[in-house]
């Protein structure tokens, strides 16, 4: 989907944001939707998950909240957003699957609520999204697109599924024995708990489109959210 010039040399592509609790499907949609749409893709998750390693790795007290903040502002972090080719280097380090290992999961809550930290990373996400629109746009996953990170987003999604579902979705990705009924439940029901403070992902935000996906395929959220794209794309109202 090209983008379009708005005159004075500044190229707007197009923002689509995909809000939601974990396990509802965000990554994996807003990937096959920036895959079918030729735009570029953020996955803001993981950039909580890149502090998180890095603190840890640096034998910091998460709950120091000072020093975690400092740790996120002296991060190198790169962040691929080809929906193709996903990574995350931290550092040097390609910590791609590091960051998304149980003991990662279980402490990312704690980042991810600390406000100095949050403002960092939204300042990095919003570079990022601004780089994009030369190339046409971006789909840009997480908690708070629609309602902080990108408000002017042409198309606000709500994606959401039932604690089952979600629960269900998560175990089946995650390798047999790597974790306990426990941690998985942990992972979707104690984090959305300590997520939702700090982010309003559970009701719809104003102008967003709430989709369920508990019923549907990965394949038919992926076409649904792909023909609203095309339907609130600037160039679908082009004369
Ligand atoms: N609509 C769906 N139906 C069934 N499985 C799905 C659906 N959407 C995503 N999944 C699968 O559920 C798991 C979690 O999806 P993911 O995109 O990681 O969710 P989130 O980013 O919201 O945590 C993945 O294995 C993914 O392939
Ligand atoms: N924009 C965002 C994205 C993620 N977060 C939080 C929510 C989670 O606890 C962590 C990791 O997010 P991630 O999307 O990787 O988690 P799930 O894949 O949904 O389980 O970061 C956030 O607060 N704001």
């Amino acid at each position: 989907m090209a983008g379009f010039s708005l005159g004075g040399g500044y190229s707007r592509g197009m923002i689509i944001a995909v809000d939601g609790p974990s396990g509802s499907g965000k990554s994996s949609t807003a990937r096959g939707v920036a895959d079918r749409l030729g735009l570029r893709f953020l996955d803001t998750g993981a950039t909580y998950r890149a502090v998180t390693w890095s603190a840890i790795e640096h034998g910091l007290d998460l709950d120091d909240t000072a020093a975690v903040a400092q740790r996120a502002r002296e991060l190198r972090l790169e962040l691929s957003t080809d929906p193709l080719n996903q990574f995350v280097i931290a550092d040097g380090t390609d910590v791609t699957a590091a960051i998304r290992e149980p003991r990662i999961s279980e402490r990312v809550s704690k980042i991810a609520t600390n406000l100095d930290v949050r403002k960092e990373l939204i300042r990095r996400q919003r570079e990022i999204i601004d780089e994009a629109q030369p190339s046409g746009g971006i789909v840009v996953e997480g908690r708070d697109i629609a309602t902080v990170v990108a408000t002017d987003a042409e198309l606000k999604v709500l994606l959401t599924a039932d604690q089952e579902a979600r629960l269900a979705r998560r175990g089946a990705e995650l390798a047999v024995g790597s974790v306990t009924a426990e941690q998985l439940r942990d992972q979707i029901v104690r984090r959305d708990a300590d997520d939702s403070t700090v982010a309003d992902f559970q009701v719809a935000s104003d102008g967003a489109v709430t989709i369920d996906s508990t019923d549907l395929s990965l394949e038919e959220v992926i076409d649904v959210i792909s023909r609203l794209a095309k339907e609130a794309s600037p160039r679908s109202h082009d004369s």
